[in-house]
């Protein structure tokens, strides 16, 4: 009865594994406390799961133990383990899963990695771990290629089918590094040149990582594959008693996934949508960065048994110290020793996020079915149930991509300026379109205004020559009322101006031979006035008086006289353009102003007259 066995896990109590959550699912969201940027403090429980897997007899088995029954008796159905003891009395384990030797490599990965891939793929770290005696099927859980049967492909290689199916290359990054311990050193199984690398603790985060090992980025698993087979190539196998390809190292495989997760996809994405607001429509994604590390140990065996000698029994004892370094840790793990000998092997400073750290962790044990081994099988079946009892707290690791916004930014900028440019040259398009049309147009109105001018032009022309010719009518007619009213009186009007210019004539030089005299009788009175110098008699006086006055009289006619000049002259003018009646009144108008001349001027000789007989009466005195 499964039941009635004795637990042996280091109590007589298996641990409660019904209390946990199945080994499958998804880890309970309300457990989750979140703390972002800067990957925080989101952090959930998270026990180390542990499967057994049982291999098949093989053939040297089949032979060797062909009268004895298998040491252990698997219930999966219970997922318990029976090993016995002797033929009567067995002792029970309990797992989270149990695979029989009939297992598929499906089945293994799905119960086993499939949980710890997807935490993966949801930024947290994740270990597959496979631990067992040499030859029981450590590297065939876990390295197999299935080159020939894809059926048969490991967990290695189903993860990172899983992986490449989840992410977007676009978005998303997957880079793998390739390592084995090998007597204690670690070296890249990718390129064996590289065969010291350190490890190097971060002192804030306690992450682990390996400068100067070879990282691939993967984006085809044929890549990946290929990769595989270089570091199987690579790695220090040998033949040994138990197994014909024994492998001499622990190799690690280090997936590194990058994932983009646009904010309110999730279920924290209203936080995260409260928070972005203050940015606009430009959250910034968060970038979860899970690392799932699988571990393939190096067999653990009895000396004795595995033949090892010389260089190989150097590498067995270096395999176990590394072992037996890892199963202290656990066992300080699991018992909440004060002290974890994490330092004492590479092996667990590597593995220190797998066991008591921040990653979910899913080991399995494999075991053969042989009596012969059950030693080994048994120590194997207690390692398993330690490691079972290991509280990891796992950690998201996941923080604001700003890379990615400002990647996200820049394109949504070349779009705007490519929107941008677009809408200008559509603008550009629509002014040249309005200007042509308006060019169009200002031609269209020119051209109208140039007829209308034209038209215009041509009225006015014509309106013009009617006028010229309406002048020319009425101009003929006065003609002819002249011809046939004032001829005559023209020719006479032109005799009489002829005369009075002559006449104007004769009063100009008369007016010079006046201003002779009185220029002479000047100087002559200047003489008189220096004889009469001391004098002074009155008569002098206003004889000076009488020759002022007359030189006054003199001056107006003479102005006179200049103004009747140019009155002639304009009337000479003027004589021959107006008509005959106009030159009739103005010549009788000079008439008269003649006249009134000569009168004065007859004047002036008269006085002139009398002033020169009083002179003369004077000279005579
Ligand atoms: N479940 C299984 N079904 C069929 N064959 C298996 C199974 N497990 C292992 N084998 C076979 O057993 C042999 C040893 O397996 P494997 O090399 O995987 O053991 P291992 O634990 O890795 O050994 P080591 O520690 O020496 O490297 C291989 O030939 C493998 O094909």
């Amino acid at each position: 009865m499964a039941t009635s066995g004795v637990y042996r896990n280091g109590s007589n109590k298996a641990p409660n594994l019904r209390a946990s959550s199945s080994f499958k699912s998804k880890l309970p969201v309300s457990n989750v406390r979140r703390s972002i940027p800067g990957g925080a403090t989101d952090t959930v429980s998270g026990r180390v799961r542990v499967a057994v897997r049982l291999r098949p007899r093989n053939a040297e088995e089949m032979a060797a133990d062909a009268d004895f029954a298998d040491c252990v008796e698997l219930q999966p159905e219970l997922k318990r383990l029976k090993l016995r003891k002797n033929n009567w009395d067995s002792d029970t384990y309990e797992f989270d899963e149990v695979l029989t030797e009939y297992s598929s490599q499906k089945r293994v990965y799905e119960v086993v990695a499939k949980p710890v891939v997807e935490s993966v793929l949801d930024g947290y770290n994740g270990t597959v771990m496979a631990y067992g005696q040499t030859g029981t099927g450590k590297t065939y859980t876990l390295g197999r290629l299935g080159d020939e049967d894809t059926s048969a492909r490991g967990i290695m290689v189903r993860s990172m089918e899983d992986i490449l199916a989840n992410i977007s290359l676009e978005t998303d990054s997957v880079s793998v590094s390739y390592l084995q311990i090998y007597m204690e050193t670690i070296q890249d199984l990718l390129n064996p040149a590289n065969d010291n690398i350190p490890i190097v603790e971060d002192q804030r985060t306690g992450d682990v990582s390996l400068p100067g090992a070879t990282v691939v980025e993967i984006r085809d698993q044929q890549t990946f594959i290929e990769l595989l087979r270089l570091g199987e190539n690579h790695r220090v196998a040998a033949n040994t008693k138990l197994n014909t390809e024994s492998s001499r190292s622990h190799a690690i495989l280090m997936v590194h996934m990058k994932r983009s997760v646009l904010g309110g996809e999730d279920e924290f994405s209203t936080e995260n949508e409260n928070r972005s607001h203050s940015v606009g429509n430009f959250k910034p994604s968060i970038l979860r960065k899970g690392k799932l590390v699988v571990v393939d140990l190096a067999g653990s065996e009895r000396v004795h048994k595995s033949g090892s000698e010389g260089h190989m029994l150097e590498e067995a004892k270096s395999i176990n110290l590394s072992l037996s370094a890892l199963g202290k840790c656990i066992n300080a793990l699991a018992e909440n020793s004060a002290h974890v000998p994490i330092r004492d092997s590479k092996l667990t400073r590597l593995l220190k996020d797998s066991f008591g750290g921040t990653s979910r962790t899913s080991l399995v044990v494999t075991i053969g079915p042989s009596p012969r081994h059950r030693a080994e099988t048994a120590s194997t079946i207690l390692f398993g149930q330690r490691a079972m009892k290991v509280e990891n707290m796992l950690k998201i690791k996941e923080e604001f991509d700003y890379k990615s916004l400002s990647k996200r930014l820049e394109i949504e900028l070349d779009k705007l300026i490519a929107d941008n440019e677009r809408q200008q040259k559509v603008y550009e398009n629509e002014v040249e379109r309005i200007r042509l049309e308006a060019q169009k147009r200002v031609t269209e109105a020119e051209r109208n205004c140039a007829e209308a001018l034209e038209e215009e032009k041509v009225k006015c022309q014509m309106d013009y020559m009617e006028s010229i010719k309406k002048l020319e009518e009425k101009w003929s007619v006065n003609q002819h009322k002249c011809v046939a009213n004032g001829e005559v009186h023209m020719d006479s009007g032109n005799d009489e101006v002829t005369k009075l210019k002559a006449l104007l004539q004769n009063e100009i030089c008369l007016r010079k031979a006046a201003e002779e005299e009185n220029k002479n009788l000047k100087l002559q009175l200047v003489k008189f006035s220096k004889a009469e110098l001391s004098g002074g008699s009155t008569n002098v006086m206003n004889i000076q008086e009488i020759l002022e006055e007359e030189c006054r009289q003199n001056k107006k006619l003479e102005e006179e006289v200049r103004a009747l000049k140019s009155q002639l002259s304009q009337l000479s003018t003027e004589a021959n353009l107006v008509c005959s009646m106009e030159v009739y009144l103005f010549c009788d108008l000079y008439y008269l102003t003649l006249a009134i001349c000569l009168m004065s001027i007859s004047v002036f000789y008269s006085h002139f007259g009398a002033f020169m007989t009083y002179y003369n009466n004077m000279l005579q005195l």
